[in-house]
């Protein structure tokens, strides 16, 4: 009965509103599951499951056998399902879409209804929602009986959430311990919360760092001797992209170093060059050197998380900028200045503003470098509020646009709110698309279509769109109740996936914000 629990325990998770008790819930199921089936739950529910449903479009999903009856002769095991979605991902060459097929559907065949609910949520990507890789990871620490921080520390290291529930259900706080930094392997990257003001981050950190905030992209760049690898935001190995990158860490006096920065285009008037230029460089393997002439990047490092086989890690910021400033020259660092007067933060960021980037970071000099969110200690301040939302579905347009998709429906993600589904629409909008951007979103949301009616396309909630707004207003019309004031499409954010969309939560709090 091993998959029939787990799939019934995590509708009762997605149903359940508080984080805690979601929490143990899952604990109870992994502990009953076992260390042989329960690092397979976890691949499953989390981030993994990207992975098991390459290549399986909603086209495949369609006319699958009904439901097995029950009882079922054999029930499948979380193990047998989760190694069934390796085997299909992993079909490749000529006649791969039939023999997918083939697969999936004995798989099918085999499970039953709420089992065939949670499968079809796995592979297309449902239960993915970032929020959940908290609660997961929480719940493997729970179940195992080893401190939160123990797993997220050991998931920093490592992505796969399987092989960090593996160590922790079998081996504990050792295991774990053993999951360490390594040159060459990615580490999940530190994230920001963001402040409305500069004075307001100031009041959380204390005397803190101040540093551009550059509009590019995330670089974490690893050097092992004459060795370097460059990986983005999400842990893409995009070395042989950014050749730049590459030979800025290579031209460092150090013989081995991990390093996090940004890596950002300018253009001839000193001015950094808008994101989407910089993104190209990034999305696209085509022709690296003709791209390297057109828009050359520049790396600037504002961390370093090993120097010379020595981790800093979990040494505090002040101690690794100081190694930076050690080993990297200024014109390769961003701005950088430590402060814990308002006034002076306050000019610095309207002198970050002048110089034509998008705002600052304020970093706390105690805190030790930490994947995700938590702790805080990074505080982005923006001048104006953007949210980053997820294309549910688009009409097509009408006039010039006519046989574009082109009014964007767009969704925050509900992070396990009760009774509003996994995505939470906020707003529609037209508006700031180009024509360049209005050709390229038809094409990528048809890639995505499941389903239409004459006006709309219904698609795979999957691509991140970064809107600018005036603020929030009250809406019966819209599940939550709320919706944006005049929306507008500032860019679309490849570097994005979207279990990292903002939450409705995040809504919430600008609706308090605004009094509403
Ligand atoms: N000096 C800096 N220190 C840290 N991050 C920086 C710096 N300059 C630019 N960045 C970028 O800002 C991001 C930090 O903000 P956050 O963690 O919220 O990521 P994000 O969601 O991609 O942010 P945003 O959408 O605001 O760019 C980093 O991922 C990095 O790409």
């Amino acid at each position: 009965m091993a998959l029939r629990h787990l799939a019934l325990t995590s509708r009762a998770v997605a149903a359940e509103p508080g984080r805690r008790a979601k929490i143990a819930l899952l604990a109870d199921c992994l502990r009953e599951l076992g260390p042989t089936e329960a690092p397979a739950a976890v691949a499953l529910l989390s981030g993994e499951s990207q992975r098991l449903r390459t290549g399986i479009g909603p086209a495949s999903l369609r006319d699958l056998p009904p439901p097995a009856a029950e009882p079922v002769e054999r029930p499948l095991g979380v193990r047998e399902a989760e190694r069934e979605l390796e085997r299909i991902a992993e079909v490749h060459g000529a006649g791969a879409q039939a023999e997918r097929r083939r697969l999936l559907t004995g798989l099918f065949a085999r499970a039953t209804g709420v089992e065939q609910a949670f499968l079809r949520a796995v592979l297309v990507g449902e239960l993915r929602q970032g929020a959940l890789d908290a609660v997961v990871a929480d719940a493997v620490a729970h179940a195992a009986g080893v401190p939160a921080a123990a797993v997220r520390r050991a998931l920093m290291f490592r992505g796969s959430a399987r092989a960090v529930a593996e160590a922790a259900l079998t081996g504990g706080v050792p295991a774990l311990a053993a999951f360490r930094l390594e040159v060459g392997r990615a580490v999940r990257p530190m994230l920001a919360a963001a402040a409305p003001d500069v004075a307001s981050a100031l009041e959380r950190t204390g005397p803190a760092a101040l540093e551009w905030k550059l509009d590019g992209i995330r670089v974490q760049v690893h050097r092992d001797g004459q060795d370097v690898a460059v990986f983005t935001r999400s842990l893409d190995d995009i070395t042989a992209r950014v050749p730049e990158v590459a030979e800025a860490a290579l031209a460092l006096p150090l013989r081995s170093a991990v390093l996090d920065g940004e890596a950002i285009a300018f253009g001839a008037d000193g001015r950094p060059r808008p994101f989407q230029e910089t993104a190209a460089r990034t999305a696209s393997r085509r022709d690296p050197a003709r791209l390297r002439a057109e828009v050359p990047l520049n790396a600037y490092f504002f961390d370093l998380l090993h120097r010379d086989g020595e981790d800093l890690v979990d040494r505090p910021g002040r101690e690794r900028w100081a190694a930076l400033a050690d080993a990297v020259p200024p014109g390769l660092r961003v701005a950088h200045t430590e402060t814990g007067d308002r006034d002076e933060a306050l000019a610095f960021f309207r002198e970050t503003l002048a110089l034509g980037h998008e705002g600052v970071l304020v970093k706390d000099p105690a805190a030790g470098y930490g994947a995700g969110r938590r702790g805080a200690g990074w505080i982005k301040v923006k001048p104006r509020h953007t949210l980053d939302l997820v294309v549910l579905a688009a009409e097509w347009g009408s006039g010039r646009r006519r046989g574009y998709l082109s009014n964007l429906h767009l969704g925050a993600r509900a992070a396990g709110e009760p009774g509003l589904g996994p995505w939470v629409m906020l707003g529609k909008t037209f508006k700031g698309l180009t024509d360049e951007t209005l050709a390229w979103q038809t094409a990528e949301l048809l890639a995505r279509e499941t389903g239409r009616d004459s006006w709309t396309v219904r698609v795979r909630p999957e691509l991140v769109v970064e809107i600018a707004f005036d603020g929030v207003q009250r809406s019966p019309r819209y599940p939550a109740g709320l919706a944006l004031r005049f929306a507008r499409v500032v860019r679309y954010r490849p570097d994005k996936n979207a279990a990292e969309a903002d939450t409705v939560a995040a809504v919430r709090e600008i609706a308090a914000a605004e009094g509403l």
